[in-house]
């Protein structure tokens, strides 16, 4: 099938070079000059294991020519479908703000007046329930004066990809959740995703109507993210009675019902998302009437943990003047991506205590500079050159390297290790102090 991709990001970038690897031809419209040109120079815009291979193989001049990249969104008008992969951010009351999908889907509107036979269009961002019905679906049908049902398809394909393993997680769902209000719809989704569901093995095919799909989405993030702030409420519990919080969770992930993953306590969780469709869905509820005791627990567990980690490190250290080396910044390994990352409230306590701060990442530097470009912050070329002369370290990204450090300690000024995520091997002569261990 032609496909088209409104938004090409961590999401939409994924997307449209998967569906070229499965045999589908992508255009990626998005309205980011570099990112168009990025892609269609055969190169990833984006930093996923992976993809860069994929984006060589089919867009750029030596690729198969699946994929295209385009700001113009008329290249919209050759194609079948339409997958909306737009950023839907949190306000500052923390409800979901929908205006870039609405922005986009004006756009997608305006193009779509002048095609003739029957466009389909599926959501892909994370919305609220009832968005697809209430908001998105009316705003391209009023832009392209036509009609829902009659020649507009609208559906609902939630996506449940992790940065970092972006692309095998896209080609190896669990489920492909595939959400529509009409048969026609549903139709030429199933046909979209017939070469992934047979590529994978045949994962289940969840068919649903639209806000059931948008909700299935939100309680998956949602039920990620508590299980998270469940292990490190358990944590602090441990940690409280000299229990090693990682001994717990071994022995209670044998129990499937409970099952081994997403039980390392620590800093908590960071990212585009949990911290944004946790907030949304909290929101959306209240405005339904309903106050989500268990989901608003979870946001404030995670918030806590920063401010736990910084009191263990004042129990060793009084850290105004001192140089402190702070380890990791991405929200978490394998991505350069440092949106809501737990090193940002860790940094904010640090220099509020008076630290003098040298952070290190692999890849996430840039980001990090670029979130906070006035931020007092030192950058090291390496792990080893942020503990130089440190007087404490903090470890804030579980990135496999810093599994490795050894002898890299001798070089700071006192040895004291706050480890937020379970990483760093103590080591005689070293003041170790684990969150939640
Ligand atoms: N990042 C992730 O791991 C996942 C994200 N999601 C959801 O997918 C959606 C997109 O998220 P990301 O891909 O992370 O966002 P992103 O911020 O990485 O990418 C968004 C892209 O949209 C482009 N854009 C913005 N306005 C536009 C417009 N009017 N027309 C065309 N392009 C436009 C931007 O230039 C950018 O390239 C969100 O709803 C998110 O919650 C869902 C699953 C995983
Ligand atoms: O909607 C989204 O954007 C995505 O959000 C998460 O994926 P992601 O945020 O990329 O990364 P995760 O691997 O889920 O980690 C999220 C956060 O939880 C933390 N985490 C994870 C696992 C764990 O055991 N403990 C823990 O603290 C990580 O450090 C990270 O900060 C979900 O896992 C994806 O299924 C979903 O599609």
């Amino acid at each position: 099938m032609y496909l088209s991709v409104i938004g090409s990001g961590y999401v939409g970038t994924t997307i449209a070079v998967c569906f070229a690897e499965l045999g589908h031809d992508v255009v990626n419209v998005d309205i980011d000059q570099e990112t168009v040109e990025t892609l269609n120079g055969g190169e990833a815009p984006i930093h996923e294991d992976g993809l860069a291979d994929l984006v060589a193989e089919h867009a750029g001049p030596n690729g198969t020519g699946r994929l295209r990249a385009t700001t113009d969104y008329e290249a919209i008008l050759e194609t079948e479908a339409t997958f909306l992969c737009l950023p839907t951010p949190q306000r500052d009351d923390g409800s979901i703000d929908l205006s870039i999908m609405r922005a986009g889907a004006a756009s997608l509107g305006e193009t779509l007046a002048a095609k003739d036979d029957r466009h389909t269009v599926i959501v892909k961002s994370t919305v609220i329930p009832r968005s697809t019905t209430d908001t998105i679906a009316p705003t391209v049908a009023d832009a392209a004066g036509k009609t829902i049902g009659a020649d507009l398809g609208v559906g609902m394909n939630p996506e449940f990809l992790r940065e970092g393993s972006a692309v095998r997680d896209f080609l190896n769902p669990d489920k492909v959740v595939l959400g529509a209000d009409d048969e026609q719809t549903r139709d030429v989704m199933a046909a979209v995703f017939e070469p992934l569901v047979e590529r994978a093995g045949n994962p289940a095919v969840v068919e649903t109507d639209t806000k059931t799909a948008e909700m299935i989405k939100y309680a998956n993030n949602g039920f990620l993210a508590t299980k998270i702030s469940l292990i490190n409420d358990i944590g602090n519990v441990c940690k409280e009675f000299g229990i090693d919080a990682y001994e717990v969770a071994d022995a209670i992930g044998l129990d499937d019902r409970i099952g081994e993953q997403f039980l390392r306590s620590g800093l908590g969780w960071g990212g585009s998302c949990f911290p944004k469709d946790t907030n949304a869905i909290i929101a959306a509820a209240k405005a339904e009437g309903y106050d989500p005791t268990m989901l608003e627990a979870a946001v404030e567990v995670n918030e806590h943990q920063p401010k736990r980690l910084l009191e263990l490190l004042d129990a060793h250290v009084d850290v105004a003047g001192k140089r402190v080396a702070v380890l990791g910044l991405a929200f978490k390994p394998g991505t350069d991506d440092v949106r809501n990352s737990r090193a940002v409230p860790v940094i904010e306590r640090l220099a509020a205590r008076g630290a003098e701060i040298v952070a290190y990442d692999p890849v996430a530097m840039e980001n990090m500079r670029a979130l906070d470009p006035d931020a007092d912050i030192a950058y090291a070329d390496s792990a080893a050159d942020a503990l130089d002369r440190a007087n404490a370290c903090v470890v804030v990204t579980d990135w496999d390297a810093f599994a490795t450090l050894d002898e890299e300690f001798e070089r700071m000024a006192e040895q004291v290790v706050v480890d937020g995520r379970r990483v760093v091997e103590p080591r005689r002569g070293m003041t170790y102090e684990g969150l939640t261990w």
